[in-house]
């Protein structure tokens, strides 16, 4: 049994961490913890998040005391803002933890990128060469050594499980960048009150346009430029995105739902539609990313859908915990 602290549990993301970890057959949630000033400490989990009410009935604890808490467990899941988890993750992995962020504090290893993109200095430039980008379906070989697993953001996993197969089978016509426009339901934001992400006050809208920090994610994992614009929608969860192509001449339909399904016939969290394109409602609540396409021409368009908090965060998490461990892939995701 591995024992597992989840830090930022009280938050979207920890949260659902907290309800897979507690039905995994072979991880043990030891501590939940929030920051040190937290006017959640010491409250139960399950008060500020209901539905886990005889669930998880655990306390958030203050994180006061970083290396005492590293040395009782082996798993640490950071589920912290970019800023923290650069913090706290060289402490976790001092102590000999294997830790999985899901903020953006170790995904590109680029020198100007946290300066540009999150500003801030980047102090640990030797874990930031060190982590895996844990792009579960793609990465399986490397995942099972790391120590530092950087859990891609919730658009640059839909972006680019649904790009990958395309651009490494040589699909894509170089001339057009691929174009992803894709929308977020709210609690892609976080939990934090703030006027610009309550439900209210959200009308449909791109945002962060040429500026978007994960298009720079997004290009340097997959290799080509993409132009990325996200949209906030006046909905909890969810992501689509809608991203169109135009494909090499001579490029068929048929040689598109080939490329899939020899890319992803095998991963149990992606799954292909034959016919038509996906919508959220098949995703919210669950681990999977869907995807779907429709070509006329040499234009191709794809639909990719998921959870943001679940395979955009929490179950990507997990899923790259069940890999890193020799788990089966899906375990407690589904
Ligand atoms: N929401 C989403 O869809 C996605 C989020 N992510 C990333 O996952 C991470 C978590 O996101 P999300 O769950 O939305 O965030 P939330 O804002 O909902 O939660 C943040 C959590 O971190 C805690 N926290 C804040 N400061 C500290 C600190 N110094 N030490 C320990 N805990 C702290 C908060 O509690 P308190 O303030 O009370 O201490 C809270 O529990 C972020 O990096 C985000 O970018 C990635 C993919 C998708
Ligand atoms: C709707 C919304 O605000 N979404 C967030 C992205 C959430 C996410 O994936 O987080 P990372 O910051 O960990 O990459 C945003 O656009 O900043």
């Amino acid at each position: 049994m591995l024992n597992t602290l989840i830090v930022g549990a009280s938050g979207y993301a920890g949260a659902e961490l907290a309800a897979y970890l507690n039905r995994h057959p072979h991880m043990n949630i030891t501590a939940l913890a929030v920051s040190a000033q937290s006017a959640d400490a010491g409250k139960l989990l399950s008060e500020l998040h209901p539905q886990l009410k005889g669930v998880v009935d655990l306390p958030l604890q203050p994180l006061t005391d970083v290396a005492g808490l590293a040395k009782t467990v082996d798993v640490v899941f950071l589920a912290t803002a970019h800023e923290v988890s650069h913090d706290l993750a060289p402490a976790f992995l001092a102590a000999g933890c294997v830790v999985f962020d899901l903020s953006g504090a170790f995904r590109v290893n680029q020198a100007s990128f946290y300066r540009q993109y999150y500003g801030f200095e980047h102090q640990h430039a030797d874990w930031l060469a060190k982590a895996v980008y844990g792009l579960a379906e793609w990465q399986g070989e490397a995942l099972k050594q790391a120590q530092l697993i950087a859990v891609p953001g919730c658009y640059p996993t839909a972006s680019q499980l649904a790009l990958k197969p395309l651009v490494d089978g040589g699909l894509l016509n170089d001339a057009q960048w691929p174009v992803i426009n894709a929308v977020s339901g709210v609690s892609g934001a976080g939990r934090k009150a703030s006027l610009n992400t309550s439900v209210c006050e959200v009308s449909l809208q791109p945002y962060g346009i040429f500026t978007h920090r994960h298009q720079p994610e997004i290009t340097a994992h997959l290799g080509i430029p993409v132009i990325f614009t996200p949209h906030l929608g006046n909905f909890p969860r969810g992501i689509l995105a809608t991203i169109t192509c135009r494909l090499k001449a001579g490029v068929t339909a048929g040689d598109i739902a080939e490329c899939y399904h020899n890319a992803y016939h095998d991963k149990p969290l992606v799954r292909l539609y034959d016919n038509g394109v996906p919508a959220l409602k098949a995703v919210v609540g669950l681990p999977y990313c869907d995807i779907g396409f429709a070509v006329q021409g040499e234009h191709l368009i794809v639909v990719a859908t998921e959870d943001n908090l679940l395979k955009g965060a929490a179950a990507q998490a997990v899923q790259c915990a069940n890999i890193r461990f020799g788990f089966a892939q899906t375990q407690a995701l589904l």
